[in-house]
């Protein structure tokens, strides 16, 4: 093997006549195409070899595997890699090598074996694995499905539905629910892991064990009668979940396959799907999802610099509205010792009993028990002064968003807290110097920008201000991990990104309808697109008290750009404040449903003689596809100037931020690479079409004119970005 290789095997005898075979490709043992050469090698040499008697199957480090690695996607799309003969792993390597094998395999799980390296384990003619083990076919989150033999193997093991529902759901299974399935055979300790193993190869190799090859086990699968009604089943409930997604039907019906013309068939259809699925525009937007979503923590000039995160043992978090209590949830449940400060004993109660709310609910669910729920509870402490600041490692501020009330929390926060303590805001819009102003602690102000419910949303914006030293933003980098967020790190302005990004959004929308599109299809045809929700339901959802504060902020900041409107003045007149108040843009019933509302009509028509507009008979008839880009391009092109003005350090940011901060679909790659899908040139001489037609909101920015003229991906590295950092 070269040096330049991709990782490889080893292959080791014991005394015992058991070969081991481990898999080495740090960090996750992935099966790169050198690592997948050098198991057929070690195999083809435990089997040619006298003194092996049966062979083990391990990955070095406590994992087994992460699966086929997903950096050779790249290149096997392009070609640049290239690609072993078909049928090569699945059927040469893992069936006609490892399963038909006349020597047995066990295979030693610890940590994972996910993918590609469950499929290694499957081939194998029993699996020992740890109770921390974790096994699963994710390959649908990469739009692609297992390509090993997966969709064969796993519903012999387990049976038609339980398999397919780890398949489509991508989440994979620990060691004693595995072990109960009858996916592995036995759990054992770390320690003994090994030893069991290789116990258990000898045991099945002297008949005391049974030899079994998965791909010809029946026993689990059910009848041919019931079998087509659990594919029936999974296929309505798959149209239903990800209408816009055509790749779980291909796994249901490779699964299908195996079952009604035998598993060879159903290996060789599976492969012909993966190769077919490996190029698709969904799956090529999934796995730049997958990087980007790993690539948000590293940050140049900062994480690169050798700096350790701090220890952060107890937070504080001041305010314990909506935002305060979502957020003392998500530290609390990540066992943070958090104490909750408000004004008064009112608010405060109200505020611990938001938390215990949110806590209580997962007990309701299952997925807490009573006394983790009393555990967790606590840590928390409620207070209502700053007394108990003095030694805290960290504090949130999540009051409103008042400038001077913001101004004075930060002072006595200066005076109350240690000098190491990270002070963090929650502001979604404010300028963070503004909020530090009135101290000499600038260096340890950062932002801290939770999405609501902040306990659920993934998102954690990081907002970094020159002064912010390093060293704190690699502490709440760390925080956020260890609370389950994916951080993502952006410099400082108005609304910073997700906000910004997206103040368009609404606008757009509001635009439209002035002109006469219909606001209930604009909300179908948004969220047939694959949003959760289109614009005037958001708007519904996040109540118009907060769009009318922060819209002002926008239009204070940016008035060249905004699209006024008195559309949602008009209603809130009326008492109409969104789902809160039960009505809005749409009606809600007793639970919540929400139903449209022809009284509606009324408030267009008045907002539309107040902005002097008339209906444009091509915006009533309007076709979908022209309703997405006038919604959307607005907000590719505010991510362009996020991206010029080096708000955001990487265009993926942006794509990670739109997903995980406003529902974009992840099957589309995230919002700029989506439209990079569709090109510079063409959303440039769209908006430029429609800027004259509609006016300055959707002029283009120079960003996008510059990459539209030299014909750059808007997602290309720019080495002329004017960092804000
Ligand atoms: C033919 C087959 O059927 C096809 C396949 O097998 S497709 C692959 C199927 N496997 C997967 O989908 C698993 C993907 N990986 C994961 O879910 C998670 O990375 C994990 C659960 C393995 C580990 O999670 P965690 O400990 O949080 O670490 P995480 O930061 O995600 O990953 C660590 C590093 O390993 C890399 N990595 C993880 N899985 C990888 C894989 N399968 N291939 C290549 N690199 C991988 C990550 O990119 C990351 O790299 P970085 O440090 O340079 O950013």
């Amino acid at each position: 093997m070269g040096s330049n290789s991709k990782g490889r095997t080893t292959l080791e005898v014991g005394a015992d006549g058991v070969a081991l075979i481990t898999i080495i490709n740090p960090p996750v043992n992935s099966l790169s195409i050198d690592v997948l050469n050098s198991l057929k090698q070690s195999y083809d040499e435990a089997l040619r070899r006298n003194d092996v008697k049966a062979i083990v199957v391990t990955g070095a480090n406590g994992k087994f595997s992460g699966g086929f690695d997903i950096t050779a996607f790249g290149g096997l799309q392009t070609g640049k890699v290239e690609k072993p003969k078909r049928g090569f792993v699945s059927v040469e390597v893992l069936t006609e090598t490892v399963e038909a094998s006349r020597k047995p395999s066990v295979a030693a799980i610890d940590g994972l074996a996910l993918g590609g390296g469950l499929e290694v384990a499957m081939a194998c003619h029993a699996r020992i694995c740890t109770p921390g083990a974790q096994l699963g076919l994710p390959e649908l989150q990469l739009g692609i499905l297992p390509g090993f033999g997966g969709t064969q193997r796993l519903p012999r093991l387990v049976g038609l539905s339980k398999s397919l529902e780890m398949m489509l759901t991508s989440k994979p299974v620990k060691g004693e629910e595995a072990c109960g399935l009858g996916l592995v055979d036995a759990v054992v300790s770390p320690n003994e892991l090994v030893t069991t193993a290789r116990r258990w190869a000898l045991e099945i190799l002297e008949h005391r064990k049974p030899w079994i090859a998965s791909l010809y086990k029946t026993d689990k699968l059910e009848p041919l009668g019931e079998a087509r009604e659990i594919f029936k089943f999974a296929r309505a409930q798959t149209k239903k979940q990800a209408p816009n997604l055509t790749h779980p039907l291909v796994c249901i019906d490779v699964v299908e396959e195996g079952v009604v013309s035998g598993p060879i068939a159903g290996l060789w259809k599976e492969l012909e799907a993966f190769d077919g699925l490996l190029k698709s525009d969904t799956c090529k937007s999934l796995v730049h999802i997958f990087f980007a979503q790993r690539g948000t923590s590293k940050v140049p000039g900062i994480t690169d610099r050798g700096l350790m995160p701090r220890q952060v043992k107890k937070v504080a978090v001041v305010g314990g509205g909506l935002m305060g209590s979502g957020i003392a949830t998500a530290l609390v449940l990540s066992n943070y010792s958090v104490i909750l400060k408000e004004v008064n004993d009112k608010f405060l109660q109200a505020g611990i009993g938001r938390v215990k709310a949110n806590l209580q609910s997962r007990v309701k669910k299952g997925s807490m028990t009573q006394e983790k729920f009393e555990k967790t509870m606590s840590l928390l402490k409620g207070v209502l002064d700053y007394e108990s600041f003095k030694d805290v490692d960290m504090v949130i501020e999540a009051v409103i968003e008042n400038v001077s009330l913001k101004q004075q929390i930060f002072t006595d926060l200066e005076r109350s807290c240690p000098t190491r303590c990270i002070l963090a805001t929650n502001t979604s819009t404010i300028d963070l110097n503004l909020i530090g102003e009135k101290t000499r602690s600038q260096d340890r102000i950062i932002g801290a920008h939770f999405f609501s419910p902040a306990h659920v949303m993934p998102l954690l914006e990081i907002v970094r201000t020159q002064h912010t030293s390093p060293q704190v933003i690699v502490d709440l980098l760390d925080v956020g991990k260890k609370i389950k967020k994916t951080p993502v790190v952006v410099g400082n302005c108005t609304g910073f990104a997700v906000n910004r990004m997206f103040f368009p959004y609404t606008m757009a929308a509001i635009l439209l309808v002035e002109r006469g599109a219909d606001i209930y299809q604009i909300d179908r045809i948004i969220a047939k697109f694959g949003m959760p929700m289109g614009p005037f339901r958001l708007a519904d959802l996040v109540g118009f008290g907060v769009a009318v504060a922060t819209g002002g902020q926008f239009v204070q900041n940016f008035p060249e750009r905004t699209y006024k409107s008195m559309l949602i003045p008009l209603l809130q007149e009326d008492k109409r404040q969104g789902e809160a108040t039960r009505k809005g843009f749409y009606l809600y019933d007793d639970r919540r449903k929400a139903s449209p509302d022809p009284e509606l009509k009324k408030y267009v028509e008045k907002s539309r003689s107040i902005s002097g507009v008339s209906i444009d008979p091509k915006l009533v008839k309007l076709p979908e596809r022209d309703i997405v880009e006038m919604i959307f391009f607005p907000v590719v092109n505010e991510a362009c100037r996020v991206l010029d003005e080096g708000i955001a350090v990487k265009a993926a940011d942006l794509d990670i931020s739109s997903v995980m901060g406003m529902g974009f679909p992840p099957y589309r790659g995230g919002i700029i690479f989506w439209a990079d899908s569709l090109g510079s040139k063409y959303i440039y001489s769209r908006l430029e079409e429609w800027s004259k037609l509609y006016g300055g909101f959707f002029k283009p920015c120079a960003y996008l004119a510059d990459r539209a003229a030299k014909g750059i991906p808007l997602g290309a590295p720019s080495g002329q970005a004017k960092s804000r950092m």
